[in-house]
């Protein structure tokens, strides 16, 4: 497919929130997604497994923004995330319109990339005054609003180092809401914690899932949490979609070898 073969934006009625569209991205001569299509829709929480290596962070990493894809476009809440429109087509997006995309994005990833110098408040209150522009005082209400949901308003004038593990994430996820997101990005956010202070993170997930109507792609490698708090679970394998369902149905009765093989290989793990 050519570039010009991609609508400039998705029409009426078949909008989902989030939509990759035949992408395809490559490392050297690894094909890491290949012409990948993947529709996330509005409200909807959909995780992402399969072996090490199939591609799961990648497509995270694309919505991100962070790297240039190699074919097809993301589009999110219908207009294209890693193209723009020039002269009535599509073009690679420059560093400006991305900045501005990336904006729609929230992200929390494994490690929580905390600023260290920063206290969980005033991390949550940078993005929305350095980058949305906002006042501080309507940056330090939302923030506090957050803080609280996620369990951190008590400990909003802590630097991460006084902070477990689990506390830092929380922040990490509240920092991240605080700009408003279309879409929320979870990278194996419990896998550097210490499992004592897992459920303290995955129940602050599993709360935003139940209350707030909130887009969410998930990467985990804990197959519980994420049959527990997913509409649909997508099943990688080399860089493309092997098999997706609702959990029950991809953990109960998984139709292809691949899903099956992988599935009990996690149980045995676990
Ligand atoms: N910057 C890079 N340069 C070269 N190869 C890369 C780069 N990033 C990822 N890869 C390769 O792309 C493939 C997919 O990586 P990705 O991180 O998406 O896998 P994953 O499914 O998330 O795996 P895991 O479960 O181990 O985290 C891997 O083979 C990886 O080595």
């Amino acid at each position: 497919m050519d570039l010009s073969d991609y609508p400039l934006e998705l029409p009426e009625g078949d909008r989902p929130m989030v939509r990759f569209m035949n992408v395809t991205k490559r490392y050297g001569t690894l094909t890491v997604l290949d012409r990948l299509d993947l529709d996330v829709a509005e409200g909807e929480m959909v995780t992402v497994i399969g072996p090490s290596g199939s591609g799961k962070t990648t497509v995270l990493r694309m919505l991100m923004t962070l790297e240039t894809i190699n074919g097809g476009v993301i589009y999110v809440d219908g207009k294209p995330l890693t193209h723009m429109e020039k002269g009535g087509k599509l073009v690679p997006a420059n560093e400006r319109y991305l900045r501005k995309a990336r904006s729609s994005i929230g992200m929390c990833f494994q490690h929580f990339n905390l600023f260290p110098h920063m206290t969980a408040l005033q991390n949550c209150m940078e993005g929305p005054v350095q980058v949305l522009g906002m006042s501080k005082s309507e940056a330090r209400a939302r923030s506090e609003e957050l803080l609280e949901m996620v369990g951190m308003i008590d400990k909003k004038d802590q630097h991460p180092s006084r902070l477990s593990g689990g506390q830092q994430q929380r922040v990490a996820i509240a920092r991240a809401l605080a700009m408003r997101p279309k879409v929320m990005l979870f990278d194996e956010v419990t896998s550097a914690l210490d499992p004592e202070v897992i459920g303290e993170v995955t129940n602050v997930i599993r709360q935003l899932v139940a209350e707030h109507n909130l887009t969410m792609l998930m990467v985990t490698h804990q197959m519980g949490f994420a049959r527990d708090i997913s509409d649909r679970i997508c099943f990688f394998y080399q860089g493309k979609i092997e098999e997706e369902g609702p959990p029950e149905q991809l953990f109960e009765t998984p139709q292809k070898e691949r899903t099956q093989q992988f599935l009990s290989a996690v149980k045995d793990a676990g």
